[in-house]
């Protein structure tokens, strides 16, 4: 039953994308994946455990692009461009205490939150045919946390 509503839930926010973004159909997209990684530290607030302390991650942020259709050149968008446009984002992260980031001054830098931080600020940049389907961000080898349509 949770599977049969989840799925539910997903096609209902692909139809609402769909009239959102004025595109025609919601099954047949294109998909597109970059990946940068950064160096950050952070501590979790309130959390009852080690993590409360400074301490320090690699991160591997994945992002996924969608678009129903491609540009004149082929692409749902250059490569070039929107691993620029991540690195720009994540210069700001790069070997910085989070914490102190406005946007980590009342939520803790958590790796779901890292993740939603990246996906709004792309979302912004880019238009209205290509649409962050998600980001997903590696703490480490095993653990990563995702913010997605
Ligand atoms: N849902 C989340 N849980 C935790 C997060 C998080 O961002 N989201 N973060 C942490 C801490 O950052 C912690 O450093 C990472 O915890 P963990 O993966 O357990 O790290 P360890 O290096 O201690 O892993 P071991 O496999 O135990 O060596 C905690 N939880």
């Amino acid at each position: 039953m949770t599977l049969i509503l989840s799925e539910v839930e997903l096609i209902v926010k692909q139809i609402v994308f769909s009239a959102d973004k004025k595109c025609t159909g919601f099954l047949n997209m294109y998909e597109l994946v970059v990946e940068k990684t950064f160096a950050g530290a952070h501590n979790l607030r309130a959390y009852d455990g080690e993590c409360e302390r400074l301490h320090g991650h690699n991160w591997r942020v994945e992002v996924t692009l969608k678009a129903e259709k491609l540009n004149e050149l082929g692409m749902v968008m250059d490569f070039k461009d929107i691993k620029k446009r991540l690195e720009e984002i994540l210069s700001r992260f790069d070997h910085s205490y989070l914490n102190e980031l406005s946007e980590f001054k009342e939520e803790n830098p958590t790796t779901e939150n890292v993740s939603k931080v990246i996906y709004d600020n792309l979302s912004e940049q880019l238009p209205p045919e290509i649409f962050v389907a998600k980001v997903k961000t590696w703490e480490s080898e095993k653990c990563a946390a995702a913010y997605y349509i």
